[in-house]
C-alpha cells in the first residue's frame, strides 16, 4: 500500500562563524572566522536533517528565502529546488563579481550562489529520508562502492596566529617556508595518517614553492604531491614549474587562470592539470574539456548544486575521460558527512579528495568525525549517519550575531589587518 510522500512543515536557517587559523592564500589570508549556514528540516511525520553550505550574506539571502518556499513541499521534491531557489530570492542567472574575495572559485554568479545554497537543502532532504526509512545517504545514491574515503592532507603556509586581538589560536605554530611546511606534513601525517598532500600555494615567488614540494618529495617519498596556487602564475611561471616538478606532482592545480591558459600550459607541459577554478559550473565543460584544459575536475558537492548533481558531473567526466576528485573550502562535518557519502558511491575515484576539516576546532555535530589512516569511514547509519550539537549551533550562532564584521569571508580585506597597503593582488601574481 502506497504512502503520501512527507512534507515539509519546518525549515530552519542558522548561520553561524567558525574559528578558522590564518591560512594564506594567493589573495590574502583566512580571516578568524569563517560564516557556514546550517539548514534544518522537519517533515508532517516528524522526521528531520540537516545540511550545511557556505554562509556569506548573499548565500544566507537564498538560504533564508528557499526555507520559506520549501514549506509544503514534498520532502523527495529535489529536482524542483533549484528553480525554487532561483524564483523564491528573485534571481536571475549573471555574475555577482568576477572574482571571488571569499572562496577562490573562478566568478561569483548567482548560479553558484543558488547551487551552493541548493546543495544544502537537497543534502539536508536526503538525511531526513534515509532517517525516516531507517537508511544511510549512500544506499539513496544508489549505494557505497567503498567503505572508507580518502582525503589528503591539506597543507597550507600559515602564520602562528591572526594578527588581530582576541582571535582564535592553536599550536600549530607558523609554516613559511620548506622547512616548516614539512612539520605541517609530518604532524598531519602523524595524527591523521594522510597517505597525500596537497600545499596551497600561490603565497610566495613559484621558486620558494617549488623548494617546498621537493622537501616535501624527499621526506615523504611514497606520498603523492599537489600544488595549487589558484590560477597565480602566468602561462610561462607555470610551464616553469610544471617542467621543474615533472615527475614529483600527481597534479598541478589551478596554476594559472582560465580555459585557454591552463590548455596552453597542458599543451607545452603534459602536465595533468586539477581544477576547481576553470570549471565550476556544467555550463564551462564543453569547451575545458574539448581545449583538454583539465584532466581532473575537483568537484565540490556545494557549489554544483548537491550530492545528485556531484554524480551527473562524475557520469560527463567519465564520458570523456577525464578524472573526478573533490575540492573543499572550509567546512565542518555535516559536509564532511555528505562528501563521504557521496565519493563513497562514484566509482572511479582515483585521486583522495581534499578536505580543509582537519583545520576546524570547533563542530555542529556531536561526534565529530575521525580521520584515520588519511581516510574517513563511510556510515551505514541512517540519513548522513551525524547528529546535531544544538549547544555548539547555538553558541556558533551567537558568535554570528555578535561578530557581525566577519559575517562575509574576505581573504583580501583580512590580510589588511597584517599589512594596510595589501589590495586584492592581480592575477598571476607572478
Ligand atoms: O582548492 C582550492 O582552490 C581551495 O580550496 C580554495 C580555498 O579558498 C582555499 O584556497 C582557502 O581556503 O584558502
Ligand atoms: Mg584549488
Amino acid at each position: 500500500m502506497s504512502q503520501p510522500i512527507p512534507r515539509i512543515v519546518r525549515a530552519t536557517v542558522t548561520p553561524i562563524l567558525i574559528s578558522d587559523p590564518p591560512l594564506l592564500n594567493v589573495l590574502g589570508v583566512h580571516q578568524p572566522y569563517t560564516p557556514r549556514t546550517i539548514v534544518e528540516l522537519e517533515t508532517d511525520t516528524g522526521a528531520t536533517g540537516v545540511g550545511e553550505t557556505y554562509g556569506d550574506t548573499e548565500y544566507l539571502e537564498v538560504a533564508r528565502n528557499l526555507a520559506k518556499a520549501v514549506i509544503g513541499k514534498p520532502l523527495t521534491a529535489l529536482n524542483g529546488l533549484h528553480d525554487l531557489a532561483y524564483d523564491s530570492a528573485g534571481l536571475t542567472p549573471g555574475t555577482v563579481n568576477e572574482f571571488d574575495p571569499a572562496g577562490l572559485r573562478g566568478a561569483r554568479t548567482n548560479e553558484k550562489i543558488v547551487r551552493s545554497v541548493v546543495s544544502a537543502f537537497e543534502v539536508a532532504s536526503l538525511d531526513t529520508l534515509g532517517k525516516a526509512l531507517g537508511l544511510p545517504v549512500h544506499a539513496l545514491l544508489g549505494g557505497k562502492v567503498r567503505d572508507r574515503v580518502d582525503y589528503s592532507g591539506y597543507l597550507f603556509y600559515r602564520w602562528a596566529e591572526h594578527p588581530v586581538e582576541d582571535a582564535p589560536r592553536d599550536d600549530w605554530g607558523a609554516a613559511l617556508d620548506p622547512e616548516g611546511v614539512v612539520r605541517q606534513a609530518r604532524r598531519f601525517t602523524d595524527t591523521y595518517g594522510f597517505r597525500s598532500f596537497k600545499l596551497k600555494g600561490g603565497v610566495f615567488p613559484p621558486e620558494q614553492e617549488i623548494a617546498a614540494i621537493k622537501a616535501l618529495a624527499e621526506a615523504f617519498p611514497d606520498h603523492p604531491l599537489r600544488l595549487d596556487p589558484n590560477g597565480g602564475w602566468s602561462v610561462e611561471s607555470s610551464v616553469r614549474v610544471a617542467e621543474e616538478l615533472d615527475g614529483k606532482l600527481e597534479y598541478l592545480e589551478d596554476p594559472t587562470t582560465g580555459i585557454d591558459g591552463m590548455a596552453e600550459v597542458r599543451a607545452r607541459t603534459g602536465a595533468l592539470l586539477a581544477t576547481n577554478m576553470c570549471v565550476t559550473t556544467f555550463g564551462e565543460i564543453p569547451e575545458a574539456f574539448a581545449k583538454d584544459a583539465v584532466q581532473v575536475v575537483l568537484s565540490d558537492h556545494h557549489y554544483w548544486g548537491g550530492l545528485h548533481a556531484t554524480r551527473e558531473l562524475a557520469a560527463l567526466c567519465r564520458t570523456h575521460g577525464v578524472a573526478l576528485s573533490m575540492h573543499s573550502n572550509t567546512h565542518l562535518g555535516i559536509s564532511l558527512a555528505a562528501m563521504t557519502h557521496v565519493a563513497s558511491v562514484i566509482p572511479d575515484l582515483e585521486y583522495a579528495c581534499d578536505s580543509h576539516r582537519p583545520w576546524q576546532t570547533e563542530d555542529v555535530i556531536t561526534e565529530p568525525h575521525r580521520f584515520t589512516g588519511g581516510a574517513v569511514e563511510v556510515s551505514d547509519a541512517p540519513g548522513l549517519g551525524v547528529e546535531l550539537d544544538r549547544d555548539a549551533l547555538a553558541t556558533l550562532h551567537e558568535r554570528w550575531i555578535e561578530l557581525d564584521g566577519f559575517r562575509d569571508r574576505d581573504d583580501v580585506a583580512a590580510m589588511r589587518q597584517a599589512d594596510p597597503t595589501w589590495v586584492q593582488p592581480p592575477l598571476p601574481r607572478w
